[in-house]
C-alpha cells in the first residue's frame, strides 16, 4: 500500500512535499554534492557583479551558473568544465516533478543542478530564477538543518509571501504560474540537521532546472 506524503500548495504551481527523500536518498545526494564540491570546478562563493560576494557556497553540475548566466565552463572559477549532469539526477527530478503534480513528468528533462551550501549564517536574499530559457518547474531538494524558505509572489520582492520550514528531505517544486515568484532564504536554523545524512552541520540545497541552452 502506498501511503501519501502530506503536501502543500503554497501557491499556485508552487507544492511543498516534507520529507520526500528517504534516508538513504539523502545520504546519496550528500556523498555526490560532496564529490562535486571538489572539482572539477570547485565549490565557492559566487562574486556579484557589483562587488558582493554570496554567503552559500555553489557548485554547478551540468551547466554553470554565475550572475547571471550559464555556461558550460566555469570562467569565474577556474575556467574548467563542470561535471556532467547524472542520469540517475534526471529521474530523481521527473519523479518529484510527478510526486509534487500528480501527474507523469515523462518529459521534464533538467540539465542543471546548483549545489548550495548553507554554514550558520549564509542567506539568500530574496530573487528570481529567471537565467533559464526554459519555463519548465524547478525542483527544490533540502538535506541537514532546517531553514527558514520564504516564498512570495512575481511581482516584488516584498509582500505578500508565504514563510515555510525547509527540513531535510524536503521537496519543494515551483512552475506554472509560480515558476518566476521572487523566493529567498533569510535564516538556517543551525544543529537541527540529522548527521546520519553524512552533513554534520549546515544546509544543502540541491535545484534542478531547465535551461533550455545546448
Ligand atoms: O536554498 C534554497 O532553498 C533556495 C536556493 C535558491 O533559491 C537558488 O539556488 O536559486
Ligand atoms: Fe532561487
Amino acid at each position: 500500500m502506498m501511503i501519501p506524503l502530506p503536501m502543500r500548495e503554497i501557491a499556485p504551481g508552487a507544492v511543498h512535499v516534507p520529507g520526500w527523500l528517504s534516508m538513504d536518498e539523502q545520504r546519496h545526494l550528500v556523498q555526490a554534492c560532496r564529490a562535486w564540491a571538489t572539482g572539477p570546478v570547485p565549490m565557492r562563493r559566487t562574486r556579484l557583479p557589483g562587488g558582493g560576494v554570496m554567503s552559500v557556497r555553489t557548485v554547478c553540475v551540468g551547466w554553470h551558473w554565475q550572475p547571471y548566466r550559464y555556461t558550460r565552463l566555469a570562467h569565474d572559477v577556474n575556467g574548467r568544465k563542470v561535471a556532467d549532469f547524472p542520469g540517475w539526477l534526471a529521474d530523481l527530478g521527473r519523479r518529484a516533478v510527478a510526486e509534487a503534480y500528480g501527474g507523469p513528468a515523462d518529459d521534464y528533462a533538467p540539465d542543471t543542478a546548483l549545489v548550495n551550501f548553507y554554514d550558520a549564517e549564509a542567506r539568500m536574499g530574496m530573487h528570481q530564477d529567471k537565467d533559464e530559457r526554459s519555463p519548465a518547474p524547478v525542483v527544490s531538494l533540502s538535506i541537514g538543518d532546517t531553514c527558514l524558505f520564504r516564498f512570495g509572489n512575481t511581482e516584488t520582492r516584498g509582500k505578500p509571501y508565504t514563510d515555510v520550514e525547509l527540513a531535510s528531505g524536503d521537496l519543494f517544486v515551483f512552475g506554472g504560474p509560480s515558476r518566476l515568484a521572487y523566493h529567498g532564504v533569510p535564516k538556517v536554523h543551525p544543529g537541527t540537521g540529522d548527521p546520519a545524512t553524512g552533513l554534520a552541520s549546515g544546509r544543502l540545497n540541491v535545484t534542478l532546472r531547465v535551461t533550455g541552452l545546448r
